[in-house]
């Protein structure tokens, strides 16, 4: 994995491990941490070192892969039983982003296709490495589908990290600003801190910066006020889950971009490759992550709120679909009525 500035890879499989960048030290420092142990991923996804859908679920596939090759197991029904544990204790790490999911059972259904031991083990590296060489090729694709609703010159408002940090590398919301700035239209960017946990300041504002992508960062609370003024254009954001009715379950706050953008009418785009939809669940069936009372009455490591205060940190919204312009995915932008035309566009 290239240890340079040139190129942000999130997720990388190298001589037996999993190397992931730490995006608990962004963005004071760019350092990588090596997981020789599924149980060091399950970690590193449940303490937000990588985060972000789609490299949550990579990340996931590859701790399989660890574990198969850590398996001690000398038959084929001994090594499926080290991958089921596996299974479940990367699958126990986050409840909302649906890649996880997605990811795990697509490895373990491969695994259970295999004849021997070997052919098994093969097999969950195999596809581990082919979700991460897919991630890539679906944001370039996004990005191909989305730069197209962007005109040159506008000001783009994005909430969380939707970008490289979230997936294998090029991202999902800021892969489309990246492709609308490779095609030669001129994008600024205007970037929600996004506490509490600030994936805005922290990470999308050191990853534009990084690139050479023009970004200004806001308060969450400046929305409304910076709408109202005329100062964004667009809104795009990432997604954790898309249900097939077009319900889009992303980073807290997001429902209140949504509602402000629709009352100024300003276009509000969600790209998310297929593998963060979820075709089966209706919105009450989705679990939305509950994150520690710390991140809250805490700014920094200073604490700011009264001791014994009650507090609620959900991690996550539902934006409804009436207030989605349009869904960007790798096979082409979904407009309303969502669940009609997901059916085409799957064919
Ligand atoms: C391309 S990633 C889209 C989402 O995963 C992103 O917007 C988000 O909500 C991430 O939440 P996080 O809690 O940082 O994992």
């Amino acid at each position: 994995m290239p240890r340079n500035l040139d190129l942000l890879l999130t997720v990388a499989w190298e001589n037996n491990s999993v190397v992931l960048i730490d995006q608990t030290k962004l963005p004071n420092k760019l350092v990588y941490v090596k997981c020789k142990d599924y149980r060091e991923v399950a970690e590193a996804i449940k303490k937000l070192v990588v985060r972000g859908a789609p490299a949550i679920g990579v990340t996931a596939a590859f701790g399989l892969a660890l574990a198969a090759q850590q398996s001690k197991a000398k038959t084929l029904p001994e090594l499926m039983t080290d991958l089921d544990t596996a299974f479940k204790v990367l699958r126990a790490t986050r409840p909302t982003a649906v890649n996880l999911f997605w990811a795990l059972e697509r490895v373990m259904g491969r695994a259970k296709k295999a004849k021997t031991l070997q052919e098994a083990k093969k097999a969950v590296f195999d596809e581990a490495l082919k979700m991460s060489d897919e991630d890539i090729n679906a944001n370039r694709q996004m990005g191909a589908n989305g730069a197209k609703l962007f005109r040159d010159g506008d000001i783009v408002l994005t909430h969380c990290n939707a970008g490289s940090l979230a997936t294998v590398a090029y991202g999902t919301a800021l892969g489309v600003i990246r492709a609308a700035r490779e095609s030669g239209k001129r994008l600024s960017v205007i970037a929600t801190e996004t506490r509490p946990v600030m994936q805005g300041s922290r990470l999308t504002a050191f990853e534009l910066q990084h690139d050479g992508i023009d970004v200004s960062l806001i308060p969450d609370t400046a929305v409304g006020h910076m709408m109202a003024r005329g100062a964004i254009r667009r809104v795009i954001v990432g997604a954790d889950r898309v249900l097939r009715t077009g319900h889009v379950f992303n980073k807290i706050g997001t429902y209140q971009v949504a509602i402000l953008a629709n009352k100024h009418k300003i276009p509000f785009y969600v790209a998310a490759p297929l593998s963060t939809f979820d075709f089966e669940s209706n919105p009450e069936d989705v679990v939305i992550e509950e994150r520690s009372v710390d991140e809250v009455v805490r700014v920094g490591k200073k604490r700011v709120a009264p001791k014994g205060v009650r507090v609620f940190n959900p991690a996550f919204d539902m934006t409804p679909p009436e207030l989605i312009t349009g869904i960007i995915t790798e096979r082409g932008v979904l407009t309303p009525p969502f669940e009609k035309n997901l059916k085409a566009l799957l064919g």
